[in-house]
């Protein structure tokens, strides 16, 4: 029987999120403090001799060949000529286009498992330069290090932001990243600061005004949630995180959330579950 290995492939959450300036190309450049959650989606890998990659499981409304698992292993593939294939088994536990990165967690989780089981050699650098093509924020997930990201996310800062708990909700909304982007009412101007005077001054996320204006079911939740602790949206929403000291407390309120509400709790961490199994050291 062919050996099957388990990978975790975490979530995310953008502590603070602040837009400086639009590039020509229509890209927004950030400022953004991005941590690691002990929660995410399982990924298990069965090697095969051919090079085929098959995906066990289907996501909804994802074709195969758009799915960012099958798109960063056959990246992986195509750089380093490897002639080895997989069997790829998904379990999907993070909500999709939430704000918490599972897509792009999947496809780092497989350039870095993959490199590891095919035996391809490339260095951590050089995987999270492959995964850029696949989206801005999957070579965070790659580095496997909480980090400061400018640009576009491609440059980095290795951080050490407090590993809080967090409670994270997903309002029953779907957010697209590309119109909040577009939406002519998003600051764009917040001054760029250095990374010590934005660690020392309260967090927010400047695409948070919008999104509450366009869309109640994230200005109602995040009402809520204020009232017990405090609370933000993470990337381009939808969904929204509230910071505890203690795993009790943000159990507690998550006890009290509304039924129809999905979420989690989790801890921030600031090396990646993924590169913990691995006993990778990363660094920036
Ligand atoms: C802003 C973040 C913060 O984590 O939001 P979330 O996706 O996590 O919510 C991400 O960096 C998002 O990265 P990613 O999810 O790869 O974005 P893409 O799909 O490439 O972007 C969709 C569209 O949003 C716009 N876009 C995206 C990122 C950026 N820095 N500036 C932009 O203007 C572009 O128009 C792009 O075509
Ligand atoms: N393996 C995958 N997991 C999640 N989403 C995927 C995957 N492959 C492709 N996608 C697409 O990428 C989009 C963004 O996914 P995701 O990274 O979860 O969002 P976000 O960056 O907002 O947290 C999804 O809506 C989906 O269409």
């Amino acid at each position: 029987m062919t050996e099957r290995f388990s990978f975790p492939s975490p979530a995310k959450l953008n502590l603070f999120l602040y837009i400086t300036s639009k590039r020509a190309d229509g890209y927004h450049e950030l400022q953004t403090l991005f941590q690691f959650l002990d929660f995410g989606d399982d990924i298990e890998i069965e090697i095969s001799q051919d090079p085929e990659i098959v995906l066990t499981e289907i996501l909804e409304n994802v074709p195969v060949e758009q799915n960012l698992i099958y798109r960063a292993a056959k990246l992986l593939q195509q750089q380093t000529a490897c002639s080895l294939g997989a069997k790829i088994r998904l379990t999907k536990r993070l909500p999709m286009g939430g704000g918490v990165g599972g897509g792009s967690s999947n496809a780092a989780t497989i350039l870095v498992a993959l490199n590891q089981l095919w035996q391809t050699g490339l260095s951590l650098e050089q995987l999270a330069e492959i995964g850029l093509s696949l989206g801005a924020d999957v070579p965070i997930f790659v580095r496997g290090f909480a980090a400061f990201a400018e640009g576009v996310g491609e440059k980095l800062t290795q951080c050490n932001p407090v590993e809080k708990w967090y409670l994270v909700l997903k309002p029953d909304v779907s957010i697209s990243t590309a119109l909040i982007f577009q939406h002519p009412d998003l600051p764009r101007n917040t001054p760029k600061r250095s990374l010590s005077e934005l660690l020392s001054t309260n967090w927010a996320n400047d695409c948070e005004k919008v999104v509450r204006d366009h869309y109640s079911e994230v200005d109602d939740l995040l009402a809520w949630l204020v009232q017990y602790a405090p609370s933000r949206l993470t990337g381009t929403g939808a969904c929204v995180f509230a910071e505890f000291d203690s795993k009790e407390e943000a159990l507690n309120v998550f006890d009290q959330k509304p039924k129809h509400i999905q979420g989690f709790v989790a801890k921030g961490q600031n090396i990646s579950p993924l590169h913990q199994k691995l006993n990778l050291f990363p660094n920036a």
